[in-house]
């Protein structure tokens, strides 16, 4: 299988790299500076599940470069998407599919309006990883997920083949009937779990130690629970009580990748998932009371601070 990784950042180098081991032929679609990191020091995992490298990763920054595509997967921030969109249509326009493993719901409308509903697949990632100063990744979990499945009957078949393809993957990785349900269950729960680590600036651990703080994270799922019926998704309380028992499960020094770019004093993806509620909240006449609040708390830190 020819599948372009479109942004070699945490996730996107992370898997790349493993379906590449696995014998597929993997291409890293990038930008200049993240080019030119590849090619002085290549891609490298270090990772509690297995380490591995890849001496002289295929890179492209130009999708003229890249000939009969069947995949992209997008592994770029929410706020990446809107500059993504000119390659991804030229991709698309070569026969490929797309496979967003971003966090959030709002990019699915606009990569469905952009590139017609049939070009795009449903995905998620769970994985905790960042990069270090040479790009390499920091795999710090034992956890190295992919959830996929198809969003339009058309998708049947790819969807297939890259089930087939990731066999010998060293990841999990596994196909879901329905991908819209567990995109929007890892919605609410990656909003509470951001939300309450980049606020706090804080591991779970902590978080965890003070109740009424702790609290708060199950108010955001409550949230988010609300939101998701009003947009026709059916999760109850039991999904709550699930999402809040996972994050009393995690380990204390475990953090969101939100949490990890505000202490790196990077962009936040505060607007694509907290703000994306909010949009999506009004569009139906709710109000997301701790969400919004959560939202206010976080945005001031948005690119500033160390
Ligand atoms: N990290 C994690 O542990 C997890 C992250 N996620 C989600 O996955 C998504 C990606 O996160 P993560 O991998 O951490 O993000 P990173 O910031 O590490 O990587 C994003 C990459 O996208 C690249 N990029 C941006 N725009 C383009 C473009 N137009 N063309 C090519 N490359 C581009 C950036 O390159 P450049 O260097 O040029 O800016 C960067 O390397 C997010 O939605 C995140 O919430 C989900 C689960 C876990
Ligand atoms: C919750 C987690 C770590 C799971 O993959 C995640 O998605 C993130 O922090 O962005």
């Amino acid at each position: 299988m020819k599948i372009v990784m479109m942004g070699a950042g945490a996730i996107g180098a992370y898997f790349g790299t493993r379906w590449h081991d696995a014998g597929h032929t993997v291409i890293n679609l990038v930008r200049e500076g993240r080019a030119e990191q590849l090619r002085t020091h290549g891609m490298k995992i270090n990772s509690p599940v297995e380490n591995t490298e890849w001496n002289d990763p295929n890179v492209a920054t130009d999708p003229s470069e890249i000939e009969e595509p069947d995949l992209v997967v997008l592994a770029v921030k929410g706020y990446h998407i809107e500059g993504a969109l000119p390659w991804l249509k030229d991709l698309v326009k070569k026969g490929a599919k797309v496979l967003p493993l971003l966090n959030g719901v709002e990019h699915y409308a606009t990569l469905e309006k952009e590139l017609g509903e049939e070009a795009v697949l449903g995905g998620l990632a769970f994985i905790i990883a960042t990069l270090d100063d040479k790009g390499h990744v920091e795999h710090t979990s034992e956890f190295h997920d992919i959830v996929f499945g198809p969003l339009h009957p058309s998708q049947e078949a790819i969807c297939e083949e890259l089930s087939v393809a990731s066999n010998q993957a060293v990841m999990n990785i596994r196909m879901s009937s329905d991908i819209l349900e567990e995109i929007w269950k890892k919605y609410m729960f990656i909003t509470a779990f951001s939300g309450i680590t980049t606020a706090m600036n804080t591991a779970i651990g902590e978080i965890r130690d003070s109740p009424p703080t702790f609290r708060i994270a199950e108010r955001m799922l409550e949230d988010m629970q609300r939101l998701s019926v009003a947009h026709g998704v059916k999760i109850g309380q039991k999904e709550v009580d699930h999402a809040f028992k996972q994050l009393k499960k995690l380990e204390d020094h475990m953090t969101s990748s939100m949490h990890q770019d505000r202490r790196k004093g990077l962009p936040l993806e505060v607007e694509h998932l907290h703000g994306g509620a909010m949009r999506l909240a009004s569009e139906k006449k709710l109000t997301l009371p701790y969400i919004e609040t959560i939202y206010g708390i976080i945005k001031p830190h948005d690119g500033m601070d160390a």
